[in-house]
């Protein structure tokens, strides 16, 4: 059967009320939720609710509801959805990502780069991280910041994938880093990626899964740890990945749906680390968090 999506036009900010309403209207159910950007420059997004076809009077009665009190005068709209190979999709001329200072670009675009970018080269493969997800792309911007104001000294990429985040940090302060993967197919990716972009040291890379390996002791602790897993192993692993954090020490944690938010700050909350700031990324959040200076 066809899918749908039912949504609604709005300005960003109105576009993040939207989705925590339908969050909540939506909580306990698999409904994919999201936020895109149409428009930079006109403030356009929209906020959606995906659904199968037969589900679309159902719902679009509940979004019409929960919407009624704040977002009445914005009409709902409907697309169907074509039947698309997303993953063909996806691999088709992908453009230069840009987020903070970094551009990050397959080596069809080595030359968009200009005076003041640290481009990242990575092409898309078999391993996640080309700089489109709104996940990678949040950190990436988080990261610029993090580690312009707190220049950290040790670094942790937890589900390095593709290596573009651990690249990143290399390109901004030439400190080590220690990149890990559950998949050993990932890892073989991003040493080629290291390779490829030009770091012949630094990058530490190991096969394990969240904090099972001896590595973590030996290269920790970090006073900076970045992950982009998914919410569910991130709320898991909170009190091992405090345990590797340096005393003031910094958190960046992605792969988060908006929805999901609170309760991966409440789970590091609850191990000691405070919020610092939470960025949205077509849907997907990446948080900051910092521990106190002991
Ligand atoms: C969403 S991708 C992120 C890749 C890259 N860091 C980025 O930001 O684009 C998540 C990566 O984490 C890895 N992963 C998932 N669960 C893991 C775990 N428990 N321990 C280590 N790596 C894990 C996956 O294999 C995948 O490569």
């Amino acid at each position: 059967m066809a899918e749908l999506r039912l949504y609604v036009t709005a300005t960003e900010r109105q576009a993040e009320e939207i989705l925590d309403i339908l969050s909540d209207c939506f909580m306990e159910e698999d409904y994919a939720l999201g936020t895109t950007e149409v428009d930079e420059k006109a403030d356009r997004w929209e906020a959606s609710v995906y659904m199968m076809l037969d589900e679309e009077a159902e719902l679009f009665e509940r979004i019409k509801a929960a919407l009624a009190e704040s977002f009445s005068h914005l009409p709902i709209e409907r697309e169907v959805l074509p039947d698309i190979d997303w993953i063909a999709k996806s691999l088709e001329g992908l453009k230069p990502v840009r987020a903070g200072r970094f551009l990050v670009h397959g080596s069809h675009d080595r030359d968009k780069a200009r005076p003041g970018d640290l481009s990242i080269e990575i092409d898309a493969g078999q391993a996640f991280g080309t700089g489109h997800h709104g996940t990678t792309a949040g950190c990436l911007e988080v990261i610029d910041r993090v580690v312009r104001r707190y220049e950290p000294r040790n670094a942790l990429d937890l589900g390095t994938g593709s290596g573009v985040l651990a690249i990143a940090v290399r390109k901004l302060r030439k400190i080590p880093v220690l990149a890990t993967d559950i998949d050993p197919v990932a890892t073989r990716v991003a040493a080629d990626n290291v390779r490829l972009n030009g770091i012949a040291t630094g990058i530490a890379l190991e096969t394990a899964p969240g904090f099972h390996s001896a590595a973590f002791a030996k290269h920790g602790p970090f006073d900076l740890i970045i992950a982009n897993i998914l919410a569910r192993p991130l709320i898991k692993m909170a009190p091992q990945l405090v345990q590797h954090l340096s005393s003031g020490g910094n958190v960046i944690l992605s792969g988060i749906l908006a929805s999901q938010r609170w309760k991966v700050i409440a789970a590091y909350n609850g191990a000691g680390l405070a919020h610092v700031r939470t960025i949205w990324r077509n849907g997907w959040v990446t948080i900051h968090l910092r521990s106190e200076l002991l």
